[in-house]
């Protein structure tokens, strides 16, 4: 049996892969390009799970649909027989789509009548209560997740947020706390029920890890399951856990930073204590790109080669976010990372960002990669084959993750 996964964004497919390799499964995360062109070096069949890694988390609910229903054709022509839907554990998405599309479109594809709806995150702090999402100690909709640019999360209760994306006669009803803490039988029993009333989705409380291990052991052979990476710490692989080492980095220790969270900025702060910092001038990008980058580059390598260099744009709350130069930041650090690869030697980056992350390992022509050392809830280093070199070792940290010292602690984590 073997796990196919398909996750809507990269840094959501790397966290569910770490998740996924501490539960014991050997995992592969396939980015979008590997699904045309596969990788010579990492064959995905003879992994425990492959995780399908999309950017389909703000596209259209077509785009999203087509392109999710692509991947599980793709995971079932490499033998995966069950399935896991992976969104954000803070359920972004909007009143159109595209959490609810997506899973109505795989439970038919998959000729399920049911599946779970579980983003609880407790060790990132996302738990679900009376099916309330809770980021830490504030509802969801009371949260920084409020004033997201793309999918401002405006009410915390995910039946309501779901109700409006999916089909009309979807019953969507609630798996509670009670019964989770009753144990595996009772969870058991209540979906019986639940397939009997013709309910299509359950939004399942969980405030703990060992609420989502009664969850994993209850719903693990459904032949969908949906929600974030915490649920997939419960489910229980062939391993003891499926962790690959990473090569050794050579060449200098290199932050590439698009995330603009607050979580970020105050990473990039604190790395800035002792590193160099190297602020993106959105001026001189617009105006001459190519020789804007390769002033950076050249800033890069003209630093001290032992002092750790963060290349960022946004470090404080007061710099200017403008939409309409996120693709010009991405393409910028982008490029930095494949002349750092290619031409420097580099073998080791830390990517913040989601979207970020994405344009970076689509720039790097990168079709596989497996998880290594773990150094934060959902963040570890990643090792992807580079048919160019000796391999390349990269962190994918989503903007909301991680500990204040992360940048600074990367590279002294076995690497
Ligand atoms: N100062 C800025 N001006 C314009 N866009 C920015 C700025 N800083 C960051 N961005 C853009 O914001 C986006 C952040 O998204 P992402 O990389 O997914 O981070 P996160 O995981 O924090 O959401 C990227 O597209 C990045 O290029
Ligand atoms: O589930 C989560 O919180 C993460 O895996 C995730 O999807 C984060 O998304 P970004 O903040 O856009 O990286």
């Amino acid at each position: 049996m073997q796990l196919g996964a398909i996750a809507d964004d990269l840094t959501g497919a790397t966290d569910l892969a770490i998740a996924l390799t501490n539960a014991g499964f050997a995992t592969v995360v396939v980015p979008e390009a590997g699904l045309v062109q596969p990788t010579r070096e990492q064959d995905p069949s003879t992994a425990d799970a492959i995780v399908v890694a999309l950017k389909t988390r703000t596209s259209s609910v077509q785009d999203a649909v087509d392109r999710s229903l692509r991947a599980l054709h793709w995971l079932q022509s490499k033998g995966c027989d069950q399935f896991y839907f992976k969104y954000c554990s803070t359920f972004d998405s909007t009143p159109a789509g595209n959490i609810g599309p997506v899973a109505d479109h795989l439970l038919d594809a998959l000729n399920a009548r049911l599946t779970i709806v579980a983003p609880a995150f407790p060790a990132t702090g996302r738990t679900v209560y009376q099916g309330n999402l809770f980021v830490y100690e504030k509802p969801l909709h009371e949260s920084s997740l409020r004033e997201h640019p793309l999918t401002p999360m405006r009410d915390s209760n995910i039946a309501r947020l779901l109700a409006p994306q999916v089909r009309e006669d979807s019953a969507i009803e609630l798996l509670d706390l009670d019964t989770i803490m009753r144990g595996t039988e009772a969870v058991k029993a209540r979906v019986r029920a639940a397939l009997d009333a013709g309910t299509r989705y359950l939004v399942a409380d969980s405030v703990n890890e060992t609420n989502l291990k009664t969850l994993a052991q209850a719903c693990g052979d459904m032949p969908l399951i949906t929600g974030g990476s915490g649920l997939a710490q419960g489910l229980s692989g062939p391993h003891d856990s499926g962790a690959v080492e990473v090569t050794p980095h050579s060449g200098r220790r290199v932050v590439l930073c698009g995330s603009a969270s607050r979580t970020t900025q105050a990473q990039i702060r604190h790395a800035l204590g002792t590193g160099r910092g190297i602020k993106i001038d959105t001026t001189l990008l617009r105006r001459n790109t190519s020789a804007a980058i390769t002033d950076i580059l050249h800033n890069i390598l003209n630093g001290d080669p032992d002092t750790l260099t963060v290349v960022y744009a946004t470090a404080t709350p007061d710099d200017l976010v403008s939409s309409n130069d996120a693709e010009l930041i991405e393409h910028c650090l982008s490029s930095l990372a494949v002349k750092l690869n290619r031409e420097e030697s580099v073998t080791g980056l830390l990517i913040a960002g989601g979207e970020t992350s994405g344009a970076v390992v689509d720039a790097l022509g990168i079709t596989a990669m497996s998880v290594g050392p773990q150094l934060a809830p959902g963040v570890a280093w990643v090792q992807a084959p580079n048919p160019e070199n000796d391999g390349l070792a990269l962190v994918l940290k989503s903007g909301n993750f991680g500990t204040e010292d992360l940048f600074t602690r990367a590279w002294s984590e076995k690497v």
